[in-house]
């Protein structure tokens, strides 16, 4: 048993964060042989809710939880973490796009930017699951200029979980059957679920599926799934947002061996996408690096989604910077 790792979950008191802290603690993100801290984040009207969640983890009696602290102070809750996890703040309701939060949202990626470049350990690893995601991730990294821009990523797993559910039911076989389908871009209704590289049953998935489903029907139910969602339960998911976050860090923190996953990092130019946007693309990681899967066929098809994917995060980023810029 290694010595306990500092992990920060922030918006501790929330709806994501009640499935998520239940995984951190039982062991289903960091292994069965690491035992953990908890700092939990939420602001300060939130304090009584979030000592509700601590009493139930301790209730729990989680064998590798070393010790819980909740606080309204991001100068605690970051101090030394490897991990931190970045939901608080605002979802989206009926009717309005994941960008619609930017004026609300990026100011406290800005705050938590400067907050873990003070705080957290230098190597530590942050997960933006807030929305919008990618550019909350991209602002986060921009005010936390000592910790290398690799470390901040944004979360499109849940993306990924969605498609290869939709494949995997549409096939007729098993999820973990189903490899490799890729979410390129934002996490947002542009984002391009890609199954061109993907298999099913060892086999590739466009030749299993006919491609008007694939280039349509498909794109759009994992496109607006966040939305469906939230038309059903009048609340945004959560059980499967803590599932692809949990699912995220732990391929992070453990590596992938021999498949893809889709993570939302910094562009570095691959694929033509322009540099410094925060772009999901398909990863292999191993010690803790992931690095961008390289020389996959971009066809016309794909690059027509891919330039308007581009072209939102250039615009979000744009006005994310306007925002900061004026507070
Ligand atoms: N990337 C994805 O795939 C994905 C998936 C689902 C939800 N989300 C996003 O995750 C975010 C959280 O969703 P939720 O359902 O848990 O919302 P929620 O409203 O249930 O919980 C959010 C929590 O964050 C807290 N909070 C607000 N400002 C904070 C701050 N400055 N510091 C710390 N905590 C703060 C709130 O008090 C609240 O307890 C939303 O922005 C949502 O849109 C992203
Ligand atoms: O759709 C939302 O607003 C929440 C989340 O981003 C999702 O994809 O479910």
């Amino acid at each position: 048993m290694s010595e306990p790792i500092r992990v920060c979950v922030t918006g501790a008191a929330g709806q994501i964060a009640y499935s998520l802290l239940y995984m951190i603690a039982n062991g289903d993100v960091f292994g069965r042989e690491q035992k953990v801290i908890l700092t939990l984040l939420d602001i300060e009207p939130m304090m009584g809710v979030l000592e509700g969640v601590v009493m139930e983890l301790s209730d729990c009696a989680f064998t590798l939880l070393t010790q819980v602290i909740p606080t309204a102070d991001p100068a605690v809750a970051f101090k030394d973490v490897s991990v931190a996890f970045l939901v608080g703040a605002m979802p989206r309701r009926q009717g309005m796009e994941r960008k619609d939060l930017l004026s609300a949202n990026v100011k406290i990626f800005k705050v938590q930017g400067e907050a873990l470049n003070t705080y957290a350990k230098k190597d530590v690893k942050v997960l933006v699951v807030g929305n919008p995601a990618n550019t909350n991730a991209l602002i986060c990294s921009h005010y936390a200029p000592t910790i290398p821009k690799e470390n901040f990523t944004a979360m499109t797993r849940l993306d990924q979980n969605r498609a290869r559910a939709q494949i995997a039911q549409r096939v007729g076989t098993d999820i973990s059957n189903v490899q490799n389908i890729i979410i390129w871009g934002n996490h947002s209704a542009t984002q391009f679920p890609d199954v061109a590289n993907g298999t099913a049953n060892g086999k590739a998935i466009t030749d299993l599926v006919d491609t008007s489903y694939l280039q349509s029907e498909f794109i759009e139910t994992v496109q607006k799934r966040g939305a469906a969602v939230i038309a059903a339960r009048k609340m945004s998911s959560a059980m499967s947002a803590a599932k692809a976050a949990a699912d995220h860090v732990r391929d992070w923190w453990l590596g992938t061996t021999g498949t893809f996953v889709s993570m939302g990092v910094l562009s570095d130019g691959s694929y033509n996408i322009p540099k410094d946007i925060v772009f999901s693309f398909p990863v292999e990681i191993q010690n803790k690096q992931w690095k961008i899967v390289q020389g996959l066929n971009i066809d016309e098809f794909a690059r027509g989604k891919l330039d308007i994917t581009t072209k939102e995060l250039l615009e979000e980023k744009e006005e994310a910077m306007a925002i900061c810029n004026a507070n």
